[in-house]
């Protein structure tokens, strides 16, 4: 018999019909967590999870008692409870790597969007502002020969690391919880307390995993240790800001501006204080978000999910 796996993200046809092919597989294009659903009734049964973003805690899994596996279409997996999973020896996986590049060109595109300040610029021309000469007022900042400070250097990190050093001639300085002896070799990048970082970078990009240490490390202290002129970026998980702190850094110019791709609360709340912000850039968490890495996550996720249903070793199982 065929174990049974419940899908629970929208995920490409071919994806799917590989996962039917070893399991016998009901599919959700969205989680409901009310009790009595479709969706709470499959999982009572499942015995492999699939998809991305659901919440996985104790109260969850007291809902799926044959739960052998959770496998993530992401390599954040700050929405799984690892310890609650290994202490009831239930394996979970992500997928790391094969969107590195993918989220490197989102986040370094939106750097160099926030600091030539293009979507404001686009609003300018639809807006029928562009007349005759274009005022120093709508100027932006170079990027190229600046300093770049990146917090967690990690997968995504050495990827964004490639394009400032090797493309935008930039200077990198870095900050993790150890030293990366082989990074620092290939890209000249050098390491920094956090706090050094934030005095001496023109771009702190922060992409680190979202953890107990690093929720909220950026808040009114670091902001205020930055330049001036310094653009913050994030691309970890919103939670790691203290969004309020952000705003008021934004507006008060205690920093230039802000490149931003994931939320406190995401979707963003359509009135939320950051969408009136000129010198923030939005975007909708989007950083993985191209057709031929969203694939490549789905099979990597699914090869995970039947491999661990097989009872064999999943690639990328994530060690509690
Ligand atoms: N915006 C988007 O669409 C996407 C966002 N992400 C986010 O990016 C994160 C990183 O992904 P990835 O690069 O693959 O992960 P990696 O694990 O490869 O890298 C993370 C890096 O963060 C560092 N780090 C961890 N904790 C801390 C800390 N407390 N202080 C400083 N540095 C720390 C680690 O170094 P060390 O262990 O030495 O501290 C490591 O180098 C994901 O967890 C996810 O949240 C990922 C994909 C897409
Ligand atoms: O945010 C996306 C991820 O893969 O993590």
């Amino acid at each position: 018999m065929k174990p049974k796996a419940l899908v629970y993200s929208k995920l490409p046809e071919e994806v799917v019909d590989y996962v039917k092919e070893h399991c016998e597989v009901s599919s959700f294009d969205a989680p409901d967590n009310t009790s009595g659903s479709p969706f709470m009734e499959a999982l009572k049964e499942s015995e492999g999870l699939l998809g991305s973003g659901l919440k996985v805690d104790a109260a969850f899994l007291d809902r799926a008692p044959r739960l052998r596996i959770v496998s993530n279409v992401s390599v954040g997996y700050d929405n799984l409870n690892i310890p609650e999973l290994s202490s009831r020896g239930i394996m979970a996986t992500n997928t790391p790597g094969v969107l590195n590049d993918t989220v490197a060109d989102t986040i370094f595109g939106l750097l160099v969007a926030t600091a030539r300040r293009m979507p404001e610029l686009d609003r300018y021309v639809r807006n029928g502002q562009w007349k005759e000469s274009r005022d120093q007022d709508i100027f932006g900042i170079d990027v190229h020969h600046k300093t770049l400070g990146i917090i967690g250097l990690g997968g995504i990190g050495e990827k964004i690391v490639q394009r400032a050093r090797f493309g935008f001639d930039m200077d990198v300085i870095y900050h993790n919880r150890s030293r990366n002896p082989k990074l620092e070799e290939h890209y000249g990048a050098v390491y920094r307390t956090l706090d050094e970082l934030l005095a001496e970078a023109d771009f702190v990009c922060l992409m680190t995993p979202l953890t107990p240490e690093t929720r909220g490390m950026i808040s009114e202290r670091e902001f205020k240790l930055m330049k001036k002129t310094a653009i913050f970026i994030n691309g970890s998980r919103g939670a790691t800001v203290d969004e309020e702190a952000l705003v008021e850094a934004l507006r008060s110019g205690t920093i230039r501006a802000a490149g931003l791709d994931v939320y406190v609360q995401e979707p963003l709340p359509e009135h939320h204080p950051l969408t009136a912000l000129d010198n923030a850039v939005l975007l909708p968490h989007i950083g993985s978000a191209t057709q031929e890495t969203r694939l490549e996550m789905a099979w990597t996720a699914a090869r995970n999910l039947v491999a661990g249903l097989k009872g064999e070793t999943p690639a990328n199982l994530i060690q509690a």
